[in-house]
């Protein structure tokens, strides 16, 4: 089984505005509420994909109530979260105008007794299970949580996917994480450099192979991405061609559509292949990826090994 766990799960409030003007009153011409959180996301493209998930997570509130119900009702997907009873799951605003901007809240308080319920669900994760965690967490949390969800589970063989940014990411190295996604500017913020071409950013991502990471996928958005796989080939991709219409998740779908295409061939190849053109799809939709989009693009991703 498939596990994803969103610590911050969000409603996205999704606005069109030509032209936004800073300052000023501007007028949505569209407007779009989605349940978000970066696990959540992926549970909803595997489920999308047809592949099952169970998403974990930390609700709270009248929003909380939303994102359950809208998961559960509008994609089948049946959730075990934990319900905190006081603060409310955040409301994430994104902007698409002449260019994108996204405002995330911090995110109800979490305290021992519901991550004491949190660990207590992760006991039913069995050998060959993959546990996705992804997203940031509320401040009330130290950064090293994932790391210990990690330790917790370090002799089940589960393979863990972490997607994650700075020092939540950098901690779980050492704990061999199967997959990790950062993209480019998050590799740049976590080697304190400017990364201008493709052999600088393969040789960072190779860093944090040594530091531990198995398989390591960096996006770049509009740019493609790199693969950098754990028998140490790596491959390079260009994203297929496209109107953007929405690109929030397109990370999220990414790490999706690599465990499909993992789960359903164990070709690495393959599953950056799947991860690319998923990835792609969420972002020339208006919402996350369905598979006939997904299928549509894939014969448009052509990998490239990279010798060195
Ligand atoms: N503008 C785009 N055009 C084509 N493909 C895109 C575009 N943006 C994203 N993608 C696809 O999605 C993948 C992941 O995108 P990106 O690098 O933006 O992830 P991210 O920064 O983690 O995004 P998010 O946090 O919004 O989920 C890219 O590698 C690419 O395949
Ligand atoms: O604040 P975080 O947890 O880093 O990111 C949260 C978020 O921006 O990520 C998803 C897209 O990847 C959205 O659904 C959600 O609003």
């Amino acid at each position: 089984m498939i596990y994803t766990v969103t610590f911050n799960p969000s409603i996205d409030y999704l606005v069109h505005v030509d032209h936004f003007k800073i300052g000023e009153v501007n007028r949505t011409n569209s407007e779009k509420i989605l349940p978000g959180g970066k696990g959540i996301n992926v549970s909803i493209v595997l489920n999308n994909l047809g592949i099952k998930s169970i998403p974990f997570g930390f609700i709270a509130g009248f929003t909380g109530q939303e994102i359950k119900r809208r998961i559960e009702d509008d994609f089948g997907i049946q959730t075990h979260f934990i319900k905190i009873e006081n603060g409310y799951s955040r409301i994430n605003f994104k902007m698409k105008s002449d260019e994108e901007s996204e405002v995330n809240g911090n995110g109800p308080e979490i305290n021992k007794y519901h991550l004491n319920e949190f660990y207590q669900k992760l006991d039913c994760l069995e050998v060959g299970d993959i546990l996705v965690l992804s997203g940031s967490i509320p401040k009330c949390l130290s950064n090293d949580i994932y790391y210990r969800i990690m330790d917790y589970l370090k002799d089940k063989e589960v393979k863990v996917v972490v997607d994650a940014t700075g020092d939540l990411l950098l901690k779980v190295l050492e704990l061999n994480p199967f997959l990790i996604k950062p993209n480019k500017h998050e590799l740049e913020e976590m080697f304190h450099v400017k990364l201008f071409d493709k052999k600088d950013i393969i040789i960072y991502g190779k860093k944090l192979q040594d530091m531990g990471a198995k398989n390591i996928l960096i996006s770049m958005a509009g740019e493609g991405a790199i693969y950098i796989c754990e028998n140490g080939k790596v491959y390079m991709s260009d994203a297929p061609e496209g109107i953007v219409k929405n690109s929030v998740g397109a990370g999220d779908s990414m790490v999706a559509g690599f465990i499909a295409g993992y789960m359903k061939t164990e070709s690495y190849v393959h599953a950056f292949r799947m991860g690319v053109a998923t990835g792609s799809a969420s972002a020339f939709s208006e919402e996350l990826a369905r598979e006939s989009e997904v299928l549509n693009l894939l014969n448009e991703v052509h990998e490239v090994e990279y010798e060195y």
